[in-house]
């Protein structure tokens, strides 16, 4: 019988690996907010359940899944790349706490929705334990869609979450046409303040040079399919960040994601200057040029890459 799947959260990174299940031959359903609640019936003979919901939405969504009470064989599949609010939670974080008893794998990687939806061919990493993470592979890898697994599930997790950030850094550094060395410097530094946090974080360093990190970065600080990348573009371009977010389509998490990685840096002493510059323009508090000027005149460092 063929693996039955059920996704939560229809939007275009929902719709996509809706998409890729099938084309794997899964048997696939579907749950948006716009059928309502979500009923037990829903999770009757399924093995995986992947949550594709925009961080906002992810504890309540797992509040209701865990009063429904799912059989404790199906795996849960976090593919969400944000940080709540007011509690630092990833989605892994929510998910746990309402389904501590079901495990848990957490989806990543360089994977702009437009482009897999044409057919063209990606990587991503699946973090958890082998057991979840193989029965992962075994549905949703295929000759197009090509699947690492690696055990450090928060490094996995952080790697995607922050490079939000950076992303929205490339675009803004694109509207403003500074070029492509100025882009490589901070889609570089931009690493190294992911490997500081995310180790900080409980992550592993060398995560962090794999596909759920540099691998996202290159993707989303280089093309104009990322949404976030689009908020930066806009910012450049002299948009309000309510314009900008009105001119961009879907979620872009790296704006709630910046002020979060800020406020946690500034709680742990971690130094996340190009982060901190992104959320300062963000808020409104500086213009993009201000914020470069900002960057440009720092004191001169050595330059410390985290290996271990
Ligand atoms: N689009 C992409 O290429 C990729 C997106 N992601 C991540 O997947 C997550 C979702 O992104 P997208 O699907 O692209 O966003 P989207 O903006 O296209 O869709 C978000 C969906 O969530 C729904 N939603 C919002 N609030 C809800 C609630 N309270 N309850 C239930 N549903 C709610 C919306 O109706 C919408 O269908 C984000 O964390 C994103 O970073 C990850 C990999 C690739
Ligand atoms: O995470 C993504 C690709 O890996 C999607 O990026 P955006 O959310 O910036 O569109």
């Amino acid at each position: 019988m063929s693996p039955r799947v059920l996704i939560l959260g229809l939007g275009h990174w929902g719709q996509t690996l809706a998409y890729l299940f099938e084309q794997q031959g899964c048997t696939v359903s579907c749950w948006g907010r716009s059928q309502g609640i979500l009923s037990a019936d829903l999770f009757q003979d399924i093995q995986l359940l992947v949550s594709a919901l925009p961080i906002k939405a992810v504890r309540e969504v797992a509040a209701q899944v865990a009063a429904l009470q799912p059989p404790l064989g199906i795996i849960l599949v976090s593919a969400t790349k944000g940080l709540e609010s007011e509690t630092f939670a990833t989605a892994a974080d929510i998910w746990q706490t309402y389904c501590p008893h079901h495990d848990l794998v957490v989806l990543s990687g360089p994977n702009l929705a437009s482009e897999i939806q044409q057919g063209l061919p990606a990587a991503a990493v699946v973090g958890g334990n082998s057991v979840a993470t193989k029965q992962v592979q075994d549905c949703l890898g295929s000759t197009t869609f090509r699947l690492y697994s690696n055990a450090d599930r928060r490094g996995v997790e952080m790697g995607g979450i922050f490079k939000n950030v950076i992303a929205i850094a490339c675009g803004v550094n694109d509207g403003l046409g500074l070029g492509v060395n100025a882009r490589s410097a901070l889609i570089t530094r931009g690493l190294v303040e992911m490997v500081r946090v995310g180790t900080h974080w409980g992550g592993q360093v060398e995560t962090f040079y794999g596909l759920s990190g540099l691998g996202d970065l290159l993707a989303t600080c280089t093309s104009a399919l990322s949404r976030n990348y689009q908020v930066g573009w806009h910012l450049a371009h002299g948009k309000s960040l309510s314009q900008a977010l009105a001119l961009t389509k879907g979620t872009a998490e790296g704006v709630n994601t910046a002020r979060v990685l800020c406020t946690y840096a500034q709680q742990h002493q971690l130094d996340i200057p190009i982060t901190a510059m992104v959320n300062a323009v963000l808020s409104g508090h500086l213009t993009p040029q201000a914020a470069l000027n900002c960057l440009l005149e720092r004191p001169f460092k050595p330059e410390i890459i985290p290996s271990q």
